[in-house]
């Protein structure tokens, strides 16, 4: 049967079952056993991972039918294939290995590439541990703080990771500059002291006009302040010869290959500002959490299998039930920058138009991925994803324990929070309940009825929850390659090549040309009247 046979049988089943109770499929009694995996880990006897998909709209049916799809779309073989180091990005002629960051180097792979990776890896923790010792230091000794400039992939890994990990730093303080805006570098460098500051320059390219134009910035603050800039200088990037031309020695370059891209970067090098807060130890737990991943997903049936799983729950709400969004909640704050790092990685890779091959996308391409951290977002826009009109899916994210043990108080309303917001989701509230109570209230005739109608749940919304034993490093790195792994599961079904960029070409082109016009007296005759007028607004102002 073809493939697009099979996107048929979806559709046709969905449209069987579309308006059925989530809850009553919960008659059966095994349902959260059945529609739920749970990875045990390495990191303590009671570490978990745990992939609840059961309040979905899927049955035996509905999840056959989605295995069948992926077997189809030869999800096993493209995953073998991105593992063994093919150039599975095709536009690019890359391969895709970040997996060998994390130890997973498959026999296939050059012997060379996987000798550069440990090297790079052993140089990157010989390097955070002589800093961390204060053995390499400022002019105006051991380093108190470390800025990252970067943006992107570049950024939003090693930001989002050092604040989930903070109860594990404890190396110098660590800061992130990415914005172009100038706000983000002043701001940034207030109350730092440029003689303990350690700089990295994170840039893949080394070219991207944002961080180097900060880069320049915090190059002059440093020198005005007297501090030879290169000497308190590191570069991440797979363009050592630019590097070279900042002065930057080679001991302090930390390359990649261009088999990682950048939203798969923090494993490697792009990491180092994580590694320098939490040290070589920790770093090393959350590879092997990003590897153990690796592992289950290269090995476990389809069926168990978490990536997959979680792939395909998000292929069904999107792409058959016609969910264009997607919220991530987390119910740790630590977790804060999770949904914009899972922008990035989920957006830039399947948000396209065409296929592998060229020709249009013949279905919606991956959703929008938005979100924020619980409890707080209940209190802004769940209001919306309760009563508003176009159900949104939801993953929340929930651990059994926190890092506050005398705390523990704030955690059980955490986790009673998380569990009641898919609950309520699921369940909502009927008309009927909703008179009731405002009848017990005292309401009568069209009042009540008015008011009754406001306080309907429509309920019957999808959500899935991924709970965990607690934030560790290793279980953050299983977290991630989990994502990662669901990203490019969406991405095979989709026949979308998950690891190029093109889309943030044009944007970039036309700033460059742009730039110019910005001084007083150019002429801007070429531009439409829209971009005139701003720039009229805008200019030498
Ligand atoms: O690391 P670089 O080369 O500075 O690129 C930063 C980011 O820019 C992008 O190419 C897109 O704007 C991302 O994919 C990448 O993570």
């Amino acid at each position: 049967m073809s493939i697009e046979a099979k996107w048929k049988l979806l559709e046709d089943h969905h449209a069987r079952v579309r308006d059925r109770s989530i809850l009553s499929l919960f008659d059966d009694p095994d349902r959260a056993a059945r529609f739920s995996a749970c990875l045990s880990c390495a990191d303590g006897d009671d570490g978990f991972l745990l992939l609840d998909y059961s309040k979905t709209n899927l049955d035996d049916q509905g999840f056959a039918l989605l295995m069948g799809l992926a077997r189809a779309a030869s999800v096993e073989d493209r995953r073998d294939a991105m593992f063994a180091g093919q150039p599975i990005n095709e536009t690019e002629g890359r391969a895709v290995l970040h997996t060998m960051l994390r130890g997973q180097a498959d026999p296939a792979l050059p012997l060379e590439w996987v000798r550069d990776a440990q090297q790079t890896r052993a140089r990157m923790a010989e390097f955070a541990s002589r800093v961390r010792a204060g053995q390499f230091a400022g002019m105006g000794g051991a380093f108190t703080d470390v800025i990252n400039i970067g943006i992107g992939g570049s950024d939003l890994g090693p930001v989002m990771a050092t604040l989930a990990l903070r109860p594990y730093h404890d190396g110098p303080r660590t800061h992130f500059i990415s914005n172009v805006d100038g706000a983000h570098v002043a701001d940034t460098l207030q109350g730092l002291n440029p003689a303990t500051t350690l700089v990295i320059i994170a840039s893949k390219t080394f070219t991207t006009i944002e961080t180097m134009t900060n880069a320049a910035t915090v190059r002059d603050w440093m020198q005005a302040a007297g501090v030879d800039a290169a000497a308190q200088m590191v570069a991440v990037s797979s363009a050592g010869d630019r590097a070279a031309e900042w002065g930057i020695p080679p001991e302090r370059v930390f390359g990649f290959g261009d088999f990682i891209g950048g939203r798969y970067s923090v494993w490697g090098p792009v990491g180092l500002s994580l590694m320098l807060a939490v040290g070589p130890e920790d770093f090393g737990a959350f590879l092997d959490g990003a590897a153990m991943m690796d592992r289950h997903f290269r090995t476990a049936p389809l069926e168990d299998n978490l990536p997959v799983l979680l792939a395909m729950v998000g292929v069904w709400h999107a792409q058959i039930c016609g969910h264009a969004t997607r919220a991530v909640l987390p119910y740790d704050q630590r977790l804060s920058r999770l949904p914009a790092y899972l922008q990035q990685l989920e957006m830039e890779s399947n948000g396209k138009r065409v296929a592998m091959d060229g020709t249009d996308l013949p279905r919606d391409s991956g959703p929008v991925v938005w979100g924020e951290p619980g409890t707080n977002g209940q209190h802004a826009f769940y209001q919306m994803i309760h009563q508003g009109t176009r159900p949104i899916p939801c993953e929340f994210l929930i651990a059994a324990r926190g890092h506050e043990p005398a705390l523990a108080h704030h955690h059980k309303l955490l986790i009673s929070n998380c569990l009641a917001q898919s609950e309520a989701l699921m369940r909502g509230r009927s008309l009927e309940r909703a008179r009731a109570l405002m009848a017990a209230r005292g309401l009568v005739g069209e009042d009540l009825e008015r008011h009754a109608r406001h306080r309907v749940f429509a309920g019957n919304r999808p959500s899935v929850t991924m709970a965990y034993h607690q934030l560790t490093p290793f279980m953050l790195g299983m977290i991630l390659a989990l994502y990662e792994h669901r990203v490019f599961v969406e991405g095979v079904v989709l026949g979308i090549n998950s690891f190029d960029q093109w889309g943030v070409e044009l944007g970039k082109e036309l700033a460059l040309k742009l730039e110019p016009l910005l001084t007083p007296g150019a002429d801007d005759s070429g531009k439409d009247g829209s971009t005139r007028l701003l720039l009229g607004r805008l200019r030498g102002a």
